[in-house]
């Protein structure tokens, strides 16, 4: 939720505390997110403020360092989510959707589907990965879905894409 102040600056609910969730680290994917409870479809996983380089500085500089395993598109250039955000691995039938809020330069994750405990939480990086897929399996649906999201301008309609299934 976002509230307005006396003086017009937008003040941010950070609700990310409320869920158990946990680092783990994978042999091939590295450090991941995971849930320690059930966590219900539709839930606010968490909301991670964003550093953003703009494109002449990332591209001269940010693209050659470790940033580039990290950063999100952005509007005016690559974005670095702070917190969780840069934790989640790639999975191409995602159980956890991102949603750019450019205005207010954070990403809302929520959770696509029933989230079991024990279950790693993902999002899809889109079709262009840059790395060996660990969870790779060729299902053409999935496929699809990575391949809209990587299309797709706007988050909220690829969300809503993936959970009317
Ligand atoms: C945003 S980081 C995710 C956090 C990262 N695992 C860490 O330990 O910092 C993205 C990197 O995680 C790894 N990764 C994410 N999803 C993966 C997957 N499905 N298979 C293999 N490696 C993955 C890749 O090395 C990728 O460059």
């Amino acid at each position: 939720m976002i509230e307005l102040m006396d003086n017009d600056t937008p003040t941010i609910a950070l609700p990310q505390h409320k869920l158990q969730l946990e680092l783990r680290t994978d042999e091939r994917k590295g450090r991941g997110v995971f849930a320690t409870i059930p966590i219900e479809r539709r839930t606010l996983i968490t909301i991670s403020p964003i550093l953003l380089f703009p494109h002449e500085e990332y591209n001269a500089h940010g693209q050659y360092t470790q940033l580039d395993h990290y950063t999100y598109k952005w509007k005016d250039g690559m974005a670095l989510a702070l917190g969780l955000g840069s934790m989640f691995n790639h999975d191409n039938d995602p159980n956890v959707g991102f949603m750019r809020d450019f205005e207010n330069k954070l990403i809302r994750y929520v959770a696509l589907r029933d989230i079991a405990v024990d279950e790693e939480l993902c999002i899809s990086y889109g079709a262009n990965l840059w790395f060996e897929d660990a969870t790779a399996d060729g299902d053409d649906r999935k496929q699809q879905i990575m391949q809209q999201q990587s299309d797709s301008e706007d988050d909220m309609a690829w969300m809503q894409m993936v959970m009317d299934g």
